[in-house]
């Protein structure tokens, strides 16, 4: 019963402007699918938890906007005329509504029997913290919660659907890998062959495929959904987002990110211990984010030792007014010190307008290979200083780039895995199909794979949160460049 084309994205319209982005369902393409009784009603745990189960219709606003409800709306409310998916909206009385996400969590029905069920989990793309936490969460919600025994761990990413073995996962296996960093699993990139891994999905009676990786990965994931529904298979393919950048702007914040910030800050302690130790001492230190400066600038708000902090979204000169130099030399010679937190796709223009390894490299996924601006930074701030000006300086350059993935995730970062975790199974075990998981507005919801894989979240975006935020903090800020963006902050 396969569908020939690609599906449309599944748009639902509602009363006064509501749109709804839906995902898809296993019974879009499968019409005559037996349903369940959930067995989380029957689990002594949840069952003494009132409405426990999502009400079929909730949804999350994507936006809230800042005004009121309408009077009639308020008036419906309190009569108790509204549903819950419009409870959960506030919206201007002119605007038309913003889009809608259906709500994630465990639905009354189901449409897998818990024998039935044969799960798959991957791991694709670079590292992150959280990985194995939210290896483990699927594994063990996948047992307690819906009594599921046949769960397989896919390893070294996409390819591995093709040439690798399998581990059979269980709860014991999976004890205490969220202590660990990395992925059990293995990752990697490039290497998605569809119709092999669509081929490997069915030849192994697999049902319910768990896709854990970044915007390629996503990409990847929906490409795989397409052809499940293209060869009509009963199979649900749900992606957890993992990207460390924070990067994807529908969701709230991706995992991974708070315990690299935190990470983050022992590289920066670092580099402001070494650089107040010494006559003009300068501390530099590079963060990732390829299109995305959030790591930086939030690592930059934490830890009040930094004085400059330059992202990719805020491009940036060294010479002249407003150059990186003037700021340079005014806080060495106000503090005797300073510490740079540069984020890795920054200045990337600059270098390459000096000729340096123009060769537009790849990596094995077709990401461009940046260069680095962080040892060119160095570099050029010591020509300066040094050479050109003969100003005794001390600089030290620390690239603690993979020692903030490579950790296992911090507490808080464990408890939001789990949750999205959780949030993957009950969609997949409730017949979704071709949906990525993440909280919206503080509400975890089921997005369709097409939104999260078009949007990256740039600060630009947010620029003006940011600006609110910084003075929030106490930071003052200066411009560097002639951008709207603030790209240095000096602790006040
Ligand atoms: N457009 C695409 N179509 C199908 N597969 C893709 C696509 N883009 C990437 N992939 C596959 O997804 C996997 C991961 O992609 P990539 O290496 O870009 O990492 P990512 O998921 O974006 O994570 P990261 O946050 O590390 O960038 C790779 O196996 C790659 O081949
Ligand atoms: O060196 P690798 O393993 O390709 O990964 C590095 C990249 O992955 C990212 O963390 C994205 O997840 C980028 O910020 C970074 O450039
Ligand atoms: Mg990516």
């Amino acid at each position: 019963m396969g569908h020939g084309v690609d599906s449309p994205p599944k748009i639902v319209t509602g009363s006064h402007g509501y749109v709804l982005e839906d995902v898809p369902h296993l019974i879009d393409y499968i019409p005559d699918l037996a349903t369940y009784p959930n067995p989380l009603q029957d689990n002594p745990a949840y069952s003494v938890v009132k409405q426990y189960f999502v009400n079929m219709d909730d949804t999350v606003a994507q936006k809230v906007c800042e005004c009121a409800l309408l009077m009639s709306e308020i008036r419906k409310l309190a009569s108790g005329g509204l549903t819950s998916q419009e409870i959960l909206i506030v919206v201007h009385k002119d605007s038309p509504r913003e889009t809608h996400f259906r709500r994630a969590g465990p639905r009354q029905k189901v449409y897998f029997e818990s024998d039935e069920v044969h799960a798959c989990i991957v791991t694709c793309g670079g590292l992150c913290p959280g990985l194995n936490t939210v290896i483990r969460e699927i594994v063990c919600g996948l047992y307690d919660m819906y009594g599921v025994r046949k769960i397989l761990g896919i390893e070294g990413g996409y390819s591995g659907f093709y040439s690798r073995n399998t581990i059979s996962l269980t709860p014991k296996v999976v004890n205490d890998i969220h202590k660990r960093g990395g992925t059990i699993l293995g990752t990697s990139r490039g290497g998605h062959d569809t119709s092999k891994i669509v081929d490997s999905i069915q030849d192994r009676g697999i049902n319910q495929v768990y896709i854990i990786g970044g915007d390629g990965t996503q990409k990847g994931a929906s490409v795989i959904f397409k052809e499940m529904r293209r060869r009509g298979l009963k199979v649900a393919i749900a992606g957890i987002p993992k990207t460390i950048d924070n990067d994807i702007a529908v969701i709230d914040k991706s995992f991974g990110f708070d315990t690299a910030v935190e990470e983050a800050q022992r590289a920066i302690n670092a580099a402001h211990v070494e650089a107040e130790s010494m006559e003009n001492g300068i501390g530099i230190v590079k963060l990732m984010g390829r299109y995305s400066g959030f790591i930086a600038m939030y690592a930059t708000l934490a830890s009040r030792d930094v004085d400059c902090c330059l992202i990719p979204e805020s491009p940036f000169y060294l010479e002249g007014h407003g150059g990186v130099y003037e700021f340079i030399e005014r806080r060495l010679k106000e503090n005797g010190h300073m510490v740079i937190v540069i984020a890795e796709g920054a200045g990337q223009d600059l270098l390459l307008s000096e000729g340096i390894n123009s060769v537009n490299q790849k990596d094995a996924s077709g990401n461009k290979v940046l260069l680095d601006v962080g040892l060119w930074l160095s570099q050029k701030i010591k020509d300066h200083f040094t050479r050109r000006r003969k100003v005794v300086m001390n600089l030290k350059y620390i690239d603690p780039t993979y020692m903030i993935r490579a950790v296992p995730s911090n507490a808080s970062d464990n408890v939001y895995c789990t949750l999205l975790a959780h949030s993957a199974l009950h969609g997949a075990m409730a017949g979704y199909t071709g949906f990525t998981v993440g909280p919206v507005n503080g509400r975890h919801a089921y997005i369709p794979f097409h939104i999260k894989s078009s949007v990256v979240l740039s600060l630009d975006h947010q620029g003006q949160d940011f600006l609110r935020s910084n003075l929030g903090l106490g930071m003052q800020m200066e411009l560097v460049g002639d951008k709207d963006l603030i790209s240095i902050l000096i602790p006040g």
